[in-house]
């Protein structure tokens, strides 16, 4: 048996601060206490001992605009450990008319390379009787959330008839579905005039995706959840129009959980207007950066709530990936990197400005999310019985990013030269010490898939509601016959 202590630091969860000392025993937490002793000793004198993070947006290896992601499972989750995240959640793709089953194959064979422990949502990417049937052996593999892309038409994309008849599958199995939300016949119209007019650079990529297409597609989706009766989670939120149809459909009951990125957060659209074509298209992403009012209603739905989870859709193309669009931005990869700062970021620009609370970093970065994939207290908690996914987290510890140093396999980090203050000292996955002191040490083929059971108590209370509010027929007495 391995016992490790971590000694002398600050324990801090989603709703407790408490000095105490943590011993791990086989990858999971044994004991919380004082003066803990009998293993290897980790010092966290000065530091936080907190939940690893997880992050639930990723795309590693992704297939996507006739190419794929650059970072594998294998650089992904070494960049991950790197800064402090100890969980992530890939999106499992089947080509059309792909069964799921076959697909889930494939990306078992991807993530075989993981430093770190990771699951799956499952993309509906086509709709059929098929895929009607394989959902509930989906989650009988431990995967309960099901990803919907409104935008992507002609490749990904699926109908609001698809994801009503999705959606209410969902609710039949305990499942959750995702949406990218962006209106995706807007996007093409938008992105086909932008071309005709000669505006052919990266920033027609944004042009061609404004706050309103995503704000009518969240809305739209909520809508269609609610008709559904089930809970939603809309990943990737990055405007104030979008936030607020969340915020609204919360305030109104409706189950409905908002992630913005990091990168939202914290880049903003002048990144697009750079004179430097490659500086501006390794920025491509979708939905695009947004300007300082969007990022002010971001932050501010971390503070009140209203947005539950920070994460990175870290899906990275090299600049020559990239370059397959110069002329026509359609043709850009769309996506970034982000899992190894998402961390360091959150922490500078979140706790160190005062915007957020250290419990709050950890609610946004684990708990919440843990919450809603109901793997929670096996993750995003420091309890005792929980996986040791643990980060040890130094306040003063700084750092200039740059991609010269980076995990990540590709050429450049759209964080290039931010000043980062909060930084792992140690990042435990399942009690394996995979950063030491700032030095990785990873360990290809430790990750294991995380089965994440179905019915989560949302989902419940959810259907629960919507049984007992269901439109009912009025039995009558003395119907009166006809006119006819
Ligand atoms: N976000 C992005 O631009 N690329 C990754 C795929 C997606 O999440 O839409
Ligand atoms: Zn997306
Ligand atoms: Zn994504």
């Amino acid at each position: 048996m391995t016992t490790t202590i971590i000694k002398n630091g600050t324990i801090v969860t989603a709703d407790l601060i408490y000095r105490a000392d943590v011993k791990i025993e086989d990858g999971v937490i044994a004991e919380i206490g004082p003066n803990l002793s009998g293993g290897e000793e980790l010092d966290a004198t000065g530091c936080y001992v907190m939940p690893g993070g997880i992050d639930p947006h990723v795309h590693l290896e992704m297939p996507f605009m006739g190419t794929y992601s650059t970072d594998d499972f294998e650089s992904g989750t070494r960049a991950a450990l790197s800064g402090g995240t100890t969980m992530v959640v890939d999106f499992c793709l089947p080509s059309p008319d792909q069964s799921l089953l076959d697909a889930l194959k494939r990306w078992d064979n991807k993530s075989t390379r993981a430093h770190c422990d990771y699951s799956y949502h499952m993309a509906i990417t086509w709709w059929g009787e098929q895929v009607f049937n394989e959902m509930p052996e989906v989650v009988n593999r431990g995967i309960n959330t099901f990803k919907h892309f409104m935008a992507y038409k002609g490749a990904l994309m699926v109908n609001d008839d698809e994801m009503f008849a999705s959606f209410q599958r969902c609710k039949e199995i305990g499942a959750i579905p995702l949406v990218h939300a962006e209106n995706g016949d807007v996007v093409a119209d938008l992105q086909r005039r932008l071309m005709e007019e000669g505006n052919n650079g990266p920033e027609g990529h944004a042009y061609s995706r404004p706050p309103e297409v995503e704000g009518e597609a969240t809305n739209r989706a909520i809508m269609i959840a609610d008709m559904a009766g089930v809970p939603l989670y809309v990943v990737h939120t990055s405007c104030e129009q979008a936030h607020e149809a969340i915020r609204r459909a919360r305030q109104k009951g409706m189950r409905v959980w908002g992630e913005p990125l990091i990168q939202h957060l914290t880049l903003d659209e002048s990144e697009y207007f750079d004179k430097d074509w490659d500086h501006s298209a390794r920025r491509v992403m979708s939905p695009p950066f947004r300007n300082k009012a969007h990022q002010d209603s971001l932050w501010a739905g971390l503070q009140a709530g209203s947005l539950s989870v920070v994460a990175t859709d870290h899906c990275a193309f090299t600049t020559d990936q990239k370059r397959t669009g110069v002329g026509d931005f359609t043709k850009i990869p769309n996506g970034t990197g982000g899992l190894e700062d998402r961390m360091p970021m959150l922490w500078t620009n979140g706790v160190n400005t005062g915007r957020l609370t250290m419990q709050e970093f950890v609610a946004v970065t684990a708990t919440n999310i843990a919450k809603i994939l109901n793997i929670y207290p096996r993750k995003g908690a420091i309890l005792v019985g929980s996986d040791a996914d643990i980060v040890v987290w130094d306040p003063n510890k700084e750092k200039t990013i740059t991609a010269s140093t980076q995990q990540s396999a590709i050429d450049y980090n759209v964080f290039e030269g931010k000043h980062v203050k909060g930084l792992p000292r140690f990042t435990l996955t399942r009690g394996r010490v995979a950063v030491h002191d700032g030095e990785v040490r990873g360990q290809e083929g430790h990750g294991q898939f995380v089965e994440r059971p179905p019915n989560n108590p949302v989902n419940r209370a959810l259907s629960t509601w919507k049984e007992l509010t269901a439109p009912r027929k009025v039995e009558r007495t003395g119907i009166p016959a006809s006119g006819v």
